[in-house]
Protein backbone atom coordinates (compact mmCIF):
# COMPACT_ATOMS: atom_id res chain seq x y z
CA UNK A 1 0.00 0.00 0.00
CA UNK A 2 1.00 3.56 -0.72
CA UNK A 3 0.51 6.29 1.51
CA UNK A 4 1.60 10.32 1.31
CA UNK A 5 2.90 10.42 4.87
CA UNK A 6 3.12 7.90 7.49
CA UNK A 7 3.16 9.46 11.22
CA UNK A 8 4.53 7.46 13.94
CA UNK A 9 3.53 8.65 17.51
CA UNK A 10 4.33 7.49 21.08
CA UNK A 11 0.93 7.76 21.74
CA UNK A 12 -2.51 7.84 19.92
CA UNK A 13 -6.29 9.50 21.48
CA UNK A 14 -8.25 8.05 18.74
CA UNK A 15 -11.82 9.51 20.34
CA UNK A 16 -13.30 7.28 18.58
CA UNK A 17 -16.33 5.73 19.66
CA UNK A 18 -14.23 3.31 21.74
CA UNK A 19 -11.72 5.99 23.22
CA UNK A 20 -9.24 3.72 22.02
CA UNK A 21 -5.14 4.88 23.75
CA UNK A 22 -2.99 3.09 21.43
CA UNK A 23 0.84 2.93 21.67
CA UNK A 24 3.55 2.58 19.47
CA UNK A 25 0.88 3.00 17.05
CA UNK A 26 0.99 4.62 13.04
CA UNK A 27 -1.48 6.92 11.04
CA UNK A 28 -0.75 6.87 7.21
CA UNK A 29 -2.28 9.64 5.12
CA UNK A 30 -3.33 9.50 1.38
CA UNK A 31 -4.98 12.29 -0.67
CA UNK A 32 -5.99 14.11 2.76
CA UNK A 33 -7.49 11.41 4.38
CA UNK A 34 -6.81 8.50 7.00
CA UNK A 35 -5.77 5.65 5.51
CA UNK A 36 -4.83 3.37 8.43
CA UNK A 37 -3.95 3.28 11.65
CA UNK A 38 -2.13 0.59 12.72
CA UNK A 39 1.01 -1.32 15.18
CA UNK A 40 4.03 1.10 13.40
CA UNK A 41 6.10 -2.38 12.87
CA UNK A 42 3.29 -3.66 11.08
CA UNK A 43 2.93 0.14 8.56
CA UNK A 44 6.82 -0.60 8.03
CA UNK A 45 6.44 -3.49 6.61
CA UNK A 46 2.99 -2.68 4.34
CA UNK A 47 3.13 0.84 3.34
CA UNK A 48 5.21 2.77 1.24
CA UNK A 49 5.28 6.35 2.31
CA UNK A 50 6.82 9.37 0.64
CA UNK A 51 7.29 10.98 4.22
CA UNK A 52 7.87 9.88 7.40
CA UNK A 53 7.48 11.24 10.88
CA UNK A 54 8.53 10.16 13.80
CA UNK A 55 7.03 11.21 17.39
CA UNK A 56 8.76 10.27 20.19
CA UNK A 57 7.08 11.16 23.55
CA UNK A 58 4.42 13.12 21.66
CA UNK A 59 0.80 12.17 21.93
CA UNK A 60 -1.02 12.52 18.51
CA UNK A 61 -4.67 13.66 18.69
CA UNK A 62 -7.86 14.93 16.35
CA UNK A 63 -7.41 18.63 15.90
CA UNK A 64 -9.26 20.31 18.43
CA UNK A 65 -12.19 22.35 16.75
CA UNK A 66 -12.74 25.75 19.04
CA UNK A 67 -17.32 25.50 18.49
CA UNK A 68 -17.58 29.42 19.08
CA UNK A 69 -15.61 32.35 18.11
CA UNK A 70 -15.16 36.03 16.66
CA UNK A 71 -12.20 35.52 15.41
CA UNK A 72 -11.27 38.96 13.97
CA UNK A 73 -11.81 39.98 18.07
CA UNK A 74 -8.03 39.23 18.52
CA UNK A 75 -7.30 42.99 17.28
CA UNK A 76 -9.96 44.08 20.38
CA UNK A 77 -7.87 41.71 22.67
CA UNK A 78 -7.49 43.65 25.94
CA UNK A 79 -9.22 46.38 25.66
CA UNK A 80 -11.65 46.22 27.67
CA UNK A 81 -11.44 44.12 30.82
CA UNK A 82 -13.27 43.54 34.33
CA UNK A 83 -16.87 44.25 32.84
CA UNK A 84 -19.89 42.50 32.88
CA UNK A 85 -21.57 41.38 29.77
CA UNK A 86 -24.04 44.25 28.79
CA UNK A 87 -21.61 46.75 30.12
CA UNK A 88 -18.81 45.44 28.04
CA UNK A 89 -20.77 45.40 25.00
CA UNK A 90 -22.61 48.24 25.19
CA UNK A 91 -20.19 51.06 26.33
CA UNK A 92 -17.09 49.65 24.63
CA UNK A 93 -17.15 47.06 22.14
CA UNK A 94 -19.93 48.14 19.65
CA UNK A 95 -18.49 51.56 19.93
CA UNK A 96 -15.10 50.25 18.77
CA UNK A 97 -16.68 47.95 16.58
CA UNK A 98 -18.72 50.45 14.82
CA UNK A 99 -16.11 53.19 14.54
CA UNK A 100 -13.50 50.10 13.57
CA UNK A 101 -14.55 46.85 11.92
CA UNK A 102 -14.46 46.73 8.03
CA UNK A 103 -12.58 44.19 5.84
CA UNK A 104 -8.98 45.17 6.54
CA UNK A 105 -9.86 44.67 10.23
CA UNK A 106 -11.39 41.14 10.15
CA UNK A 107 -8.54 40.25 7.33
CA UNK A 108 -5.93 41.39 9.64
CA UNK A 109 -7.52 39.89 13.02
CA UNK A 110 -8.62 36.61 11.47
CA UNK A 111 -5.11 36.30 10.62
CA UNK A 112 -4.38 36.57 13.90
CA UNK A 113 -6.49 34.46 15.00
CA UNK A 114 -5.91 31.43 12.85
CA UNK A 115 -1.90 31.53 13.75
CA UNK A 116 -3.10 31.48 17.39
CA UNK A 117 -5.51 28.46 17.00
CA UNK A 118 -3.18 26.82 14.93
CA UNK A 119 -0.12 27.08 16.95
CA UNK A 120 -2.40 25.52 19.65
CA UNK A 121 -3.85 22.55 17.75
CA UNK A 122 -7.13 24.42 16.64
CA UNK A 123 -7.62 22.68 13.10
CA UNK A 124 -11.21 24.32 12.90
CA UNK A 125 -13.20 26.92 14.43
CA UNK A 126 -17.14 28.26 14.33
CA UNK A 127 -16.66 31.77 13.70
CA UNK A 128 -19.55 34.34 14.18
CA UNK A 129 -18.46 38.01 13.21
CA UNK A 130 -19.10 40.54 9.91
CA UNK A 131 -17.34 40.57 6.97
CA UNK A 132 -17.70 36.72 7.00
CA UNK A 133 -16.73 36.26 2.99
CA UNK A 134 -13.03 38.35 4.48
CA UNK A 135 -12.68 35.24 7.20
CA UNK A 136 -13.70 32.44 4.88
CA UNK A 137 -11.49 33.92 2.63
CA UNK A 138 -8.48 34.24 5.05
CA UNK A 139 -9.02 30.96 6.30
CA UNK A 140 -9.49 29.09 2.85
CA UNK A 141 -6.05 30.64 2.06
CA UNK A 142 -4.43 29.51 5.01
CA UNK A 143 -5.44 25.94 4.45
CA UNK A 144 -7.70 26.13 7.32
CA UNK A 145 -11.33 24.40 8.15
CA UNK A 146 -13.73 27.22 9.21
CA UNK A 147 -17.45 27.24 9.93
CA UNK A 148 -18.15 30.98 9.04
CA UNK A 149 -21.14 32.60 10.39
CA UNK A 150 -23.53 33.99 7.79
CA UNK A 151 -24.48 36.51 10.45
CA UNK A 152 -27.58 38.51 11.31
CA UNK A 153 -28.71 41.62 13.82
CA UNK A 154 -31.42 43.91 13.59
CA UNK A 155 -29.09 47.06 13.68
CA UNK A 156 -26.89 48.53 10.71
CA UNK A 157 -23.50 48.26 10.60
CA UNK A 158 -20.91 48.86 7.58
CA UNK A 159 -21.22 45.52 6.91
CA UNK A 160 -24.85 45.70 6.01
CA UNK A 161 -28.52 47.54 6.35
CA UNK A 162 -31.14 45.59 8.14
CA UNK A 163 -31.85 41.89 8.81
CA UNK A 164 -32.62 41.47 5.52
CA UNK A 165 -29.47 42.76 4.30
CA UNK A 166 -27.57 40.67 6.21
CA UNK A 167 -29.65 37.51 4.97
CA UNK A 168 -28.97 38.68 1.50
CA UNK A 169 -25.20 38.77 2.19
CA UNK A 170 -25.16 35.51 4.05
CA UNK A 171 -27.33 33.69 0.70
CA UNK A 172 -24.74 35.14 -1.55
CA UNK A 173 -21.60 33.61 0.75
CA UNK A 174 -23.47 30.57 0.98
CA UNK A 175 -23.78 29.97 -2.97
CA UNK A 176 -20.01 31.22 -3.36
CA UNK A 177 -18.69 27.91 -0.91
CA UNK A 178 -20.83 25.60 -1.86
CA UNK A 179 -18.62 22.49 -2.19
CA UNK A 180 -15.36 23.85 -0.88
CA UNK A 181 -13.12 21.10 0.97
CA UNK A 182 -12.69 23.37 3.94
CA UNK A 183 -14.95 26.08 4.19
CA UNK A 184 -18.72 25.53 5.66
CA UNK A 185 -21.48 28.18 6.53
CA UNK A 186 -23.51 28.35 9.05
CA UNK A 187 -26.46 30.87 10.08
CA UNK A 188 -25.46 33.29 12.95
CA UNK A 189 -28.01 35.09 14.52
CA UNK A 190 -26.32 37.03 17.28
CA UNK A 191 -28.31 36.42 20.27
CA UNK A 192 -32.27 36.49 21.03
CA UNK A 193 -32.12 39.87 22.57
CA UNK A 194 -30.04 41.58 19.07
CA UNK A 195 -32.51 39.71 16.49
CA UNK A 196 -35.75 40.56 16.14
CA UNK A 197 -38.46 37.30 15.25
CA UNK A 198 -39.36 37.54 11.72
CA UNK A 199 -35.65 37.47 10.46
CA UNK A 200 -35.50 33.99 13.83
CA UNK A 201 -38.31 32.29 11.91
CA UNK A 202 -36.66 33.21 8.44
CA UNK A 203 -33.04 31.59 10.03
CA UNK A 204 -35.21 28.50 10.76
CA UNK A 205 -36.66 27.78 7.05
CA UNK A 206 -33.71 29.08 5.50
CA UNK A 207 -31.35 26.24 8.06
CA UNK A 208 -33.70 23.65 7.12
CA UNK A 209 -33.56 24.34 2.71
CA UNK A 210 -30.05 24.45 3.19
CA UNK A 211 -29.08 21.96 6.00
CA UNK A 212 -27.08 23.88 7.85
CA UNK A 213 -26.02 24.85 11.70
CA UNK A 214 -27.52 27.73 13.60
CA UNK A 215 -25.04 29.45 15.32
CA UNK A 216 -26.43 31.18 18.39
CA UNK A 217 -25.74 33.19 22.04
CA UNK A 218 -28.39 31.97 23.94
CA UNK A 219 -28.90 31.83 27.90
CA UNK A 220 -25.76 34.11 28.68
CA UNK A 221 -26.70 35.97 31.66
CA UNK A 222 -29.44 35.57 33.74
CA UNK A 223 -29.79 39.40 33.19
CA UNK A 224 -30.82 38.32 29.71
CA UNK A 225 -33.50 35.86 30.51
CA UNK A 226 -34.92 38.00 33.18
CA UNK A 227 -34.42 41.18 30.85
CA UNK A 228 -36.55 38.93 28.60
CA UNK A 229 -39.20 38.06 31.27
CA UNK A 230 -40.08 41.67 31.91
CA UNK A 231 -39.92 42.58 28.71
CA UNK A 232 -42.04 39.71 26.72
CA UNK A 233 -43.02 37.23 29.41
CA UNK A 234 -40.95 34.75 27.41
CA UNK A 235 -37.92 32.85 28.13
CA UNK A 236 -35.18 33.09 25.25
CA UNK A 237 -35.09 29.14 25.49
CA UNK A 238 -39.03 29.22 24.56
CA UNK A 239 -39.03 31.97 22.33
CA UNK A 240 -36.26 30.09 20.35
CA UNK A 241 -38.03 26.83 20.40
CA UNK A 242 -41.36 28.99 19.38
CA UNK A 243 -39.90 30.02 16.17
CA UNK A 244 -38.86 26.82 15.19
CA UNK A 245 -35.27 27.27 15.81
CA UNK A 246 -34.84 24.30 18.31
CA UNK A 247 -33.77 20.51 16.55
CA UNK A 248 -30.06 19.21 15.68
CA UNK A 249 -28.91 22.32 13.61
CA UNK A 250 -28.84 24.62 16.85
CA UNK A 251 -26.13 25.27 18.39
CA UNK A 252 -26.76 27.40 21.34
CA UNK A 253 -23.69 28.94 22.89
CA UNK A 254 -23.18 29.52 26.93
CA UNK A 255 -26.35 28.43 28.57
CA UNK A 256 -25.28 29.20 31.97
CA UNK A 257 -29.16 29.63 32.68
CA UNK A 258 -31.00 26.38 32.43
CA UNK A 259 -34.14 24.74 34.15
CA UNK A 260 -34.15 21.23 34.46
CA UNK A 261 -37.15 20.85 32.11
CA UNK A 262 -35.13 23.15 29.16
CA UNK A 263 -32.11 20.51 29.76
CA UNK A 264 -34.35 17.61 29.03
CA UNK A 265 -35.74 19.15 25.97
CA UNK A 266 -32.10 19.66 24.55
CA UNK A 267 -31.39 16.36 24.67
CA UNK A 268 -34.75 15.35 22.95
CA UNK A 269 -34.57 17.70 20.55
CA UNK A 270 -30.89 16.89 19.70
CA UNK A 271 -29.78 20.61 19.97
CA UNK A 272 -25.94 21.04 20.66
CA UNK A 273 -24.81 23.59 23.68
CA UNK A 274 -21.55 25.17 23.12
CA UNK A 275 -19.44 25.76 26.67
CA UNK A 276 -17.48 28.89 26.66
CA UNK A 277 -16.00 28.54 30.52
CA UNK A 278 -13.35 31.45 30.14
CA UNK A 279 -15.21 33.98 29.18
CA UNK A 280 -18.22 33.02 31.30
CA UNK A 281 -15.62 33.09 34.55
CA UNK A 282 -14.06 36.10 32.87
CA UNK A 283 -17.43 37.96 32.11
CA UNK A 284 -19.16 36.90 35.41
CA UNK A 285 -21.87 35.13 33.28
CA UNK A 286 -22.93 32.52 35.49
CA UNK A 287 -22.24 28.80 35.16
CA UNK A 288 -23.03 26.24 32.52
CA UNK A 289 -24.37 22.90 34.04
CA UNK A 290 -22.03 20.74 31.99
CA UNK A 291 -22.59 17.69 34.10
CA UNK A 292 -25.98 17.11 34.24
CA UNK A 293 -26.20 18.20 30.28
CA UNK A 294 -23.89 15.81 29.53
CA UNK A 295 -25.74 13.24 32.13
CA UNK A 296 -29.42 13.74 30.06
CA UNK A 297 -27.33 13.34 26.63
CA UNK A 298 -27.10 16.74 25.56
CA UNK A 299 -23.91 17.53 22.47
CA UNK A 300 -21.56 19.89 24.53
CA UNK A 301 -19.01 20.90 22.56
CA UNK A 302 -16.34 23.66 23.50
CA UNK A 303 -15.56 27.29 22.63
CA UNK A 304 -13.04 30.06 23.58
CA UNK A 305 -15.65 32.68 22.44
CA UNK A 306 -13.43 36.12 21.26
CA UNK A 307 -10.29 37.24 22.34
CA UNK A 308 -11.66 40.26 24.08
CA UNK A 309 -13.47 38.17 26.41
CA UNK A 310 -11.50 35.34 27.14
CA UNK A 311 -8.36 36.77 26.53
CA UNK A 312 -7.15 33.62 24.31
CA UNK A 313 -8.14 31.31 21.86
CA UNK A 314 -6.35 28.48 23.43
CA UNK A 315 -8.64 25.15 23.06
CA UNK A 316 -6.32 23.55 25.58
CA UNK A 317 -6.12 25.56 28.34
CA UNK A 318 -10.32 25.77 27.78
CA UNK A 319 -10.50 21.94 28.36
CA UNK A 320 -8.61 22.30 31.56
CA UNK A 321 -10.89 24.85 32.94
CA UNK A 322 -14.05 22.88 31.71
CA UNK A 323 -12.78 19.78 33.62
CA UNK A 324 -11.71 21.75 36.77
CA UNK A 325 -15.20 24.44 36.41
CA UNK A 326 -17.28 21.58 35.57
CA UNK A 327 -16.03 19.68 38.92
CA UNK A 328 -16.75 22.17 41.05
CA UNK A 329 -20.08 23.27 39.30
CA UNK A 330 -21.19 19.49 39.84
CA UNK A 331 -19.60 19.26 43.46
CA UNK A 332 -18.59 16.04 42.13
CA UNK A 333 -14.14 15.04 41.23
CA UNK A 334 -15.68 12.34 38.50
CA UNK A 335 -18.11 14.98 36.78
CA UNK A 336 -16.82 16.43 33.44
CA UNK A 337 -13.74 13.58 33.41
CA UNK A 338 -10.66 14.58 30.85
CA UNK A 339 -11.68 12.04 28.74
CA UNK A 340 -15.35 14.32 28.18
CA UNK A 341 -13.77 17.01 27.75
CA UNK A 342 -11.36 15.71 25.21
CA UNK A 343 -14.62 14.57 23.49
CA UNK A 344 -16.17 18.01 23.84
CA UNK A 345 -12.94 19.60 22.02
CA UNK A 346 -13.05 17.83 19.32
CA UNK A 347 -16.13 14.84 18.27
CA UNK A 348 -18.56 16.67 20.39
CA UNK A 349 -17.52 19.97 18.24
CA UNK A 350 -17.67 17.94 14.70
CA UNK A 351 -20.99 16.84 15.80
CA UNK A 352 -22.36 20.19 16.80
CA UNK A 353 -21.06 21.19 13.45
CA UNK A 354 -22.56 18.90 11.60
CA UNK A 355 -19.19 17.49 10.52
CA UNK A 356 -19.27 14.03 12.02
CA UNK A 357 -18.85 11.92 9.22
CA UNK A 358 -15.45 14.32 8.11
CA UNK A 359 -13.54 15.57 11.21
CA UNK A 360 -13.68 15.26 15.27
CA UNK A 361 -11.47 11.62 15.38
CA UNK A 362 -9.23 9.55 14.30
CA UNK A 363 -10.71 6.91 11.83
CA UNK A 364 -10.29 5.54 8.50
CA UNK A 365 -11.90 7.48 6.05
CA UNK A 366 -12.06 10.60 7.98
CA UNK A 367 -10.11 13.99 6.86
CA UNK A 368 -6.71 13.86 8.15
CA UNK A 369 -6.82 16.98 10.84
CA UNK A 370 -3.96 16.14 13.87
CA UNK A 371 -2.07 17.39 16.26
CA UNK A 372 0.94 15.87 17.45
CA UNK A 373 1.74 17.40 21.22
CA UNK A 374 4.92 16.80 22.58
CA UNK A 375 4.38 15.33 26.10
CA UNK A 376 8.79 15.53 27.16
CA UNK A 377 8.72 18.74 29.13
CA UNK A 378 9.35 18.48 32.33
CA UNK A 379 6.07 19.33 33.50
CA UNK A 380 4.29 16.79 31.98
CA UNK A 381 6.31 13.68 33.13
CA UNK A 382 6.41 11.11 33.73
CA UNK A 383 3.28 9.51 31.52
CA UNK A 384 1.33 7.50 33.22
CA UNK A 385 -1.76 8.30 30.86
CA UNK A 386 -1.33 10.48 28.15
CA UNK A 387 -4.74 11.86 28.69
CA UNK A 388 -4.15 13.05 32.14
CA UNK A 389 -1.30 15.28 30.67
CA UNK A 390 -2.99 16.39 27.75
CA UNK A 391 -5.81 17.88 29.94
CA UNK A 392 -4.63 18.77 33.35
CA UNK A 393 -0.81 19.72 32.71
CA UNK A 394 0.18 20.15 29.03
CA UNK A 395 0.57 24.08 27.43
CA UNK A 396 -0.15 24.78 24.26
CA UNK A 397 3.48 25.56 23.58
CA UNK A 398 4.08 21.84 23.61
CA UNK A 399 1.76 21.22 20.33
CA UNK A 400 4.53 20.89 17.55
CA UNK A 401 2.66 19.77 14.70
CA UNK A 402 -0.48 20.12 13.74
CA UNK A 403 -2.29 19.13 9.36
CA UNK A 404 -5.40 20.10 8.05
CA UNK A 405 -6.64 17.56 5.54
CA UNK A 406 -3.52 16.05 5.81
CA UNK A 407 -1.37 19.41 4.74
CA UNK A 408 1.07 20.50 7.46
CA UNK A 409 0.48 23.78 8.69
CA UNK A 410 2.39 23.25 11.40
CA UNK A 411 6.02 22.05 11.92
CA UNK A 412 7.93 22.40 14.36
CA UNK A 413 6.24 24.52 16.15
CA UNK A 414 6.04 27.01 12.89
CA UNK A 415 3.76 28.30 10.56
CA UNK A 416 3.88 26.61 7.08
CA UNK A 417 1.04 28.67 5.52
CA UNK A 418 1.07 32.20 7.46
CA UNK A 419 3.56 34.55 8.02
CA UNK A 420 4.00 34.92 11.68
CA UNK A 421 6.16 38.54 11.29
CA UNK A 422 3.69 40.21 9.03
CA UNK A 423 0.98 38.88 11.28
CA UNK A 424 2.38 40.42 14.37
CA UNK A 425 3.66 43.59 12.43
CA UNK A 426 -0.29 44.28 11.13
CA UNK A 427 -2.12 43.82 14.42
CA UNK A 428 0.13 45.92 16.27
CA UNK A 429 -0.53 48.98 13.96
CA UNK A 430 -4.07 48.38 14.35
CA UNK A 431 -3.59 47.87 17.94
CA UNK A 432 -1.78 51.13 18.14
CA UNK A 433 -4.37 52.89 15.86
CA UNK A 434 -7.54 52.10 18.00
CA UNK A 435 -5.48 53.00 20.92
CA UNK A 436 -5.05 56.38 19.25
CA UNK A 437 -8.64 57.24 17.76
CA UNK A 438 -10.27 55.99 20.77
CA UNK A 439 -13.53 54.82 19.69
C1 LIG B 1 -22.75 39.86 14.87
S1 LIG B 1 -21.07 39.61 14.92
C2 LIG B 1 -20.83 39.00 16.58
C3 LIG B 1 -21.03 40.03 17.63
O1 LIG B 1 -20.97 39.37 18.88
C4 LIG B 1 -20.27 40.18 19.80
N1 LIG B 1 -19.84 39.37 20.92
C5 LIG B 1 -18.60 38.93 21.20
N2 LIG B 1 -18.62 38.17 22.32
C6 LIG B 1 -19.89 38.14 22.73
C7 LIG B 1 -20.55 37.53 23.82
O2 LIG B 1 -19.91 36.79 24.71
N3 LIG B 1 -21.88 37.70 23.95
C8 LIG B 1 -22.57 38.45 23.07
N4 LIG B 1 -21.99 39.07 22.02
C9 LIG B 1 -20.67 38.90 21.86
C10 LIG B 1 -19.20 40.79 18.96
O3 LIG B 1 -18.62 41.87 19.60
C11 LIG B 1 -19.94 41.09 17.69
O4 LIG B 1 -20.53 42.35 17.76
ZN1 LIG C 1 -19.60 34.94 21.59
Amino acid sequence: MHADLLIHAEWILTVDPEDCELIDHAVAIADGHIQAILPYDEARRTIAATEVIELPGHVLIPGLINAHTHAAMTLLRGLADDLPLMTWLHDHIWPTEQRWVDPTFVAAGTRLAILEMLRGGVTCYNDMYFYPEVAAQVSAEAGMRAVIGMIVVDFPTRYAAAADDYIAKGLALHDFYRDHPLIRLAWAPHAPYSVADDPLSQIARLAQDLKVPVHLHLHETQDEVQTALRERSERPFARIERLGLMGPQLTAVHMTQLEDFEIAHLAETGASVIHCPESNLKLASGFCPVAKLLEAGVNVALGTDGAASNNDLNLLGEMRTAALLGKGVAGSAAAVSAREVLRMATINGARALGLEREIGSLEVGKSADLVAVDLRDPHTQPVYHPLSQLIYAAGRHQVRQVWVRGRQLIRDGHPTSLHLAEILAEAQIWGRRIAAGGR
